[in-house]
């Protein structure tokens, strides 16, 4: 006869768990799984992308019902295990069920802390924790504005951007002067405070909630300063706390979680706790990747199998927020007996901070660029001696000056190294895979691997793993939508859009069967963008699917001041204009005047009021210095001034940049004119950058000087002025045209390849049929702020900030 194992917690521990045992033993148990749940075992980690668009319910099962009959599981849903007699080995619940074991786990998970404040049982007061919560969340916000999330950590920023997707105004009150005080240190928290304000998040920072307010449903919170806060919703995000108490009524020795010894076994015989129930050396952890190797030693302790027994974790954790890149791991606090090596880029957003005690690595912190990650959490975990090293360390991949990416990162990893930090997947892990088992897409490495099926944060490397084994052209590539509210990739929508005569975002969601028909923050400014490429005239820009900086024509700085760039071509300026430019900054007691990257001056501190005011004293073109367009073209002074000069850079910059200004594009646009080799101008980091040399000009093509440094190809050659202006005009349209929103030049290159590009621009009729079609665009552009002014619209079309 089976032994009889009962599993209480039908969730993402105890499931896994389960998972391994049938590998090990598949016919040693007969096991019953309790849940108080009405669902099978689901990704709770992907809540947060249900609620941000990018995935539906239906994408999150990690077992769906046929699982559990085809290994001869019995499985309750909807029924809560309420008590557990130890002496006669059974549990009951409190639908009635009652079940015998012979061997018990214990894996209930968390409950979120709700903060016991006056009001705390209103309607609209919710935590975020399961499917429940989530449908809420999404229907709350089809009906009502404003959200607060009470917590700044993982948690509460994450539902904050799914509530931004859902289009509410959402408010994160955080009782901490820094965001993510868990994970990450001032300066990094400071920098992603900055990012996701440019994502239209505000903040109440140092906020202790007293009340919340409203009759039945919740209509605001109070603070303890006195201040409060207007919210239809409120989502507390403050913390988890082991959910223990079925264990500690049964008797079962508790601290603050169910007290697990190394072999996750509690003090009564046959009774175990893993997950985030149970406390293991003193820790209970809130994260996978732990809760996985628990169930990993107790699937083989019921097995038989030996085992070492579970010896704790080094945690890492990663922001789930799309454009974010945020990454902790380990004991990233200085304290007196740690040295920390810190790099910190404020123009390209990147922060890196390694602790190191004792000649090891013992934490990290990264912002912007997260490509050390798992290098760094590999050296932590290892406790190698680096010292002597510490400056490699921190540089990593982009010691030597040119960062590693894709392929050559996963080169230059070891083979031990983690790929997937969720389900612990190394390198060599995924290679076998690929090698033995012959897997050649990333879905197949998630069946064989488990890695990429937690978070997924890992896709991209895992990604680039195969393509390092198989070469680019084995791997086969998994249809993606361009959000989760279609299944449908960019190529398909556009063609939709031309084949179907879709001039409206409403159309095309609605025709081409969007599963959210208003869409998310994701598809919105991509489907606005595709329509007004493929049809400038009949398309009407949709303000509201924009983003803030490009919905309010300047861009939002970190104390939610605006910045104003007016346009100076080529970078090419007048003592008039300077003049102007000083009187407008002294009447308007512009707090900092600087030279941007791309030779232009930046009124920084501006009050949002005053921005409508400054452009009509101004009278000068906006600068475009916040948007998905060409942003500017810097210029050397070329043969004018220069003795090396051997053409007119800046008469050539001022032609491309009249020509090309406010031009919508998938993502921005940086352009530079040298006079001559020297590359005074470094144009070849810009998207498109043009060199002169003797009788002629190089155009050099998806340059990058942000994080990911790309130096720029060669297209071609060409003799006169006019040649530079009808390459450049058909590059332009053909990267508007085959683009993906939000795809810089370099990726667009890497993606189609330089030979593909030329060959499309080779011939010339295609390049008069490409400069037909960008000059009928160009026709149509105005400059935004001379249209606001003119036309009186002040009022109607300048959104006030969310
Ligand atoms: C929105 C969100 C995003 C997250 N993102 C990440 C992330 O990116 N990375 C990461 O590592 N972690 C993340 N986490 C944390 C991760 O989801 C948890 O660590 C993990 O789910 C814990 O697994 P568990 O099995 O211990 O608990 P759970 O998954 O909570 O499972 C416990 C289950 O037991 C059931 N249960 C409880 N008591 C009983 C009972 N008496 N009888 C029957 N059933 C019972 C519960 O209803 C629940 O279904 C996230 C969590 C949330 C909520
Ligand atoms: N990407 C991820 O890895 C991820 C995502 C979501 C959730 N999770 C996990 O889920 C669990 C819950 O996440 P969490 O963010 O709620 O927990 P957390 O403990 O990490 O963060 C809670 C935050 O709330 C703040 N806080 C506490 N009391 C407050 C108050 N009265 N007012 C305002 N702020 C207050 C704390 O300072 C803290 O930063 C954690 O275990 C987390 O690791 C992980
Ligand atoms: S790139 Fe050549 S022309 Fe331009 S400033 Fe430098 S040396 Fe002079
Ligand atoms: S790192 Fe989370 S799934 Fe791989």
């Amino acid at each position: 006869m089976k032994k009889k194992l009962v599993l209480v917690g039908n969730g993402m521990a105890g499931v896994s768990c389960i998972e391994q045992l049938l590998k090990l033993a598949p016919n040693r148990y007969d096991i019953t799984i309790f849940g108080s749940e009405p669902h099978p075992n689901y990704n709770r980690i992907l809540l947060s992308s249900v609620l941000a668009g990018d995935a539906d319910m239906k994408d999150i099962v990690i077992n769906d019902w046929s699982w559990y009959e085809e290994n001869h599981i019995t499985l309750h849903t909807g029924q809560t295990v309420t008590h557990i007699d130890k002496d006669r080995k059974l549990v009951r619940t409190d639908g009635g069920i009652s079940v015998p074991y012979d061997e018990l786990i214990i894996a209930t998970g968390s409950l979120p802390f709700m903060l016991p404040l006056p009001g705390a049982d209103k309607e609209g007061v919710i935590a975020f924790r399961d499917i429940k919560d989530c449908e809420t969340m999404i229907a709350t916000a089809k009906k009502y504005k404003k959200a607060i999330v009470i917590g700044g950590g993982l948690l509460g920023l994450e539902a904050a951007r799914g509530l931004l997707n859902l289009n509410m105004e959402v408010s994160v009150v955080h009782i901490h002067p820094y965001l993510m005080d868990r994970q990450l240190d001032q300066p990094a928290s400071l920098m992603l405070q900055r990012e996701l304000e440019g994502q239209g998040m505000k903040f109440l920072l140092s906020k202790n909630t007293e009340s919340i307010l409203g009759r039945k449903r919740v209509t605001g919170l109070r603070f303890t300063d006195g201040s409060e806060e207007a919210a239809d919703l409120v989502v507390m995000a403050v913390g988890i706390r082991p959910n223990a108490a079925l264990a500690k009524t049964s008797g079962i020795e508790c601290n603050r979680g169910i007290v697990a010894n190394d072999f996750m076994e509690t003090d009564v015989p046959n009774i175990y706790s893993i997950g985030e129930c149970a406390e293991h050396r003193g820790i209970s952890y809130g994260l996978v990747a732990p809760l996985y190797e628990q169930g990993a030693v107790l699937a083989k302790r019921l097995a038989g199998v030996d085992t070492q027994g579970y010896q704790g974790s080094v945690v890492s954790t990663k922001l789930k927020v799309s454009g974010v890149n945020v990454f902790s791991a380990g004991q990233f606090k200085d304290s007196s007996d740690t040295r920390a090596v810190r790099l910190q880029d404020e123009l390209d957003g990147v922060y890196k901070k390694v602790v190191i005690r004792d000649g090891k690595v013992i934490g990290a912190v990264l912002f912007g660029d997260t490509a050390d990650g798992s290098r760094l959490f590999a050296m932590i975990r290892s406790g190698e001696d680096v010292t002597g090293k510490e400056k490699e360390v921190l540089l990593g991949a982009s010691a030597g000056g040119s960062a590693k990416s894709g392929v050559d990162l996963v080169a230059a990893m070891s083979d031990d190294e983690i790929v997937c930090g969720c389900n612990g997947v190394s390198k060599a892990g995924i290679v076998q895979a690929i090698k033995e088992k012959g897997c050649t897409s990333v879905n197949e490495i998630k069946a064989c691997t488990k890695a990429s099926g937690s978070c997924g944060g890992c896709k991209p490397l895992v990604a680039d793993v195969l393509a390092y084994v198989l070469g680019a052209d084995g791997v086969t590539s998994v249809k993606e939508g361009i959000c989760g509210c279609t299944a449908l990739g960019r190529d398909e929508v556009v063609e939709a859009i031309k084949r179907l005569h879709l001039t409206t975002s409403k159309e095309v969601m609605n025709v081409l069967e969007w599963n959210n028909p208003e869409g998310c923050s994701k598809c919105r400014p991509a489907v606005n963008y595709y329509l007004g490429m493929v049809w400038p005239e009949e398309h009407e820009d949709e303000r509201e699917s924009r983003f803030v900086n490009e919905r309010n024509h300047a861009n939002i700085q970190k104390d939610g001041t605006y910045s104003v760039v007016p346009r100076m071509y080529g970078g090419v300026t007048t003592p008039k204009d300077l003049m102007k430019i000083a009187e407008i900054a002294d009447k308007y007691e512009v707090p900092l005047v600087k030279m941007t990257g791309g030779q232009r001056i930046d009124l920084l501190g501006v009050k949002k009021e005053h921005l409508p005011a400054m452009w009509a004293d101004l009278d000068m073109p906006s600068g475009y210095a916040y948007g998905k367009s060409l942003r500017t073209v810097k210029t050397c002074v070329g043969s004018t001034f220069c003795r090396f000069g051997t053409q007119d850079a800046m008469g050539m910059g001022i032609k491309l940049e009249k020509k090309f200004e406010r031009l919508n594009t998938p993502a921005k646009v940086k352009m530079a004119v040298s006079g001559c080799p020297r590359n005074c101008a470094e144009a070849t980091i810009k998207d498109f950058g043009i060199i002169a040399i003797d009788g002629g000009w190089e155009l050099h093509v998806g340059g990058n000087g942000g994080t990911k440094l790309r130096g720029t190809d060669l297209l071609c050659k060409v003799k006169t002025e006019e040649e530079v202006l009808e390459w450049s005009g058909a590059y332009l349209q053909y990267y508007r045209e085959t683009g993906k929103y939000n795809e810089r030049t370099a990726e667009w290159l890497e993606r189609l390849g330089l030979d593909t590009i030329k060959a499309a621009l080779e011939k010339p009729e295609d390049r008069i049929a490409l400069n037909e079609r960008i000059d009928k665009t160009l026709g149509l552009m105005k400059d935004p702020w001379k249209e606001i002014i003119e036309e009186k619209k002040l009022n109607e079309t300048f959104v006030p900030l969310t």
